[in-house]
């Protein structure tokens, strides 16, 4: 990936994380996902395992081929980010300006922890996250494995943050099930969920980032968007792929007060 500039005063690289980076737990030893977030350093070792496999070039082949070639899951090898998925936020952020030190954020989808690692390297005071998957330890970060939609999961977080919040970041992705209307469903379907523990734990003027995909549904939980906070926008990153429909709703300057009150 080319250097960013930020035109907020930071680094052009920003993040070298010292040392290798670690073995994600994301990262599946049973079978490849088609997950972006997958670890770049553990490409090479299933490009051997897939090379001991004798004939036809499989869907996992192909994808593993393009992760090879993709440069940003060589950049985030090389810098030590966890997932090629570190630089959509560093985009976003580098865009929209979105963590500030001493911020207190929240990370839904965490694994492999790509995102919470450039949330603590921006200054984030105070990081906790949630995914399905187990996500090794982030130094500055609290990241516990469960599933976000779970009714005792909102309240475990709020817990763990013991304060309102200024960020609320969700990179959370179901499975596809390669039938894009139902994709498109699920992904809106938990961006809601998220929408609503947002409504919950944001501090008056905070911000809301989560991944949607194109497609309809998501025009509902826009209009919320846009009576809750002041400012509401789309984005696709150029690290997104431009293959996939996937992009971000970003929100900010959250408004309690404008929020219905329940009747
Ligand atoms: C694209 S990955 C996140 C990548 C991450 N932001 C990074 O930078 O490393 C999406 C994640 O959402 C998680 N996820 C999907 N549904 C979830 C749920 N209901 N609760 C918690 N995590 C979930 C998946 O396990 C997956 O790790």
């Amino acid at each position: 990936m080319s250097d960013q500039k930020t035109g907020s005063g930071r680094t052009k690289q920003p993040l070298r994380v010292a040392g290798r980076a670690r073995k994600s737990s994301s990262a599946p030893g049973a079978g490849l996902s088609k997950d972006d977030s997958d670890a770049p350093h553990t490409l090479r070792s299933k490009a051997v395992s897939l090379r001991t496999a004798r004939g036809r070039t499989t869907a996992q082949q192909r994808w593993l081929s393009r992760q090879l070639n993709d440069p940003y899951v060589q950049a985030a090898h090389k810098q030590g980010w966890r997932s090629r998925a570190a630089f959509k936020l560093i985009e976003l952020d580098d865009r929209f300006h979105l963590i500030k030190p001493g911020m207190r954020v929240v990370d839904l989808g965490a694994a492999p922890g790509g995102w919470t690692q450039v949330i603590v390297k921006r200054g984030a005071s105070r990081v906790v996250g949630v995914d399905l998957l187990p996500v090794d330890p982030v130094a500055g970060a609290d990241v516990i494995e469960g599933d976000f939609t779970d009714p005792e999961m909102a309240g475990r977080l709020i817990g763990m943050l013991d304060g309102k919040a200024d960020l609320v970041l969700s990179d959370m992705a179901p499975n596809t099930t390669g039938h894009s209307a139902t994709d498109h469903i699920r992904i809106i379907g938990l961006a809601e969920e998220a929408l609503h523990f947002a409504f919950d734990i944001l501090a008056e003027g905070g911000g809301f980032v989560a991944k949607v995909f194109q497609g309809g549904a998501e025009r509902a939980m826009l209009d919320t968007l846009k009576q809750a906070f002041s400012l509401v926008r789309h984005a696709k990153p150029p690290a997104s792929r431009k293959d996939s429909s996937e992009l971000y709703v970003v929100a900010t300057g959250f408004r309690p007060d404008r929020l219905k009150k329940p009747e």
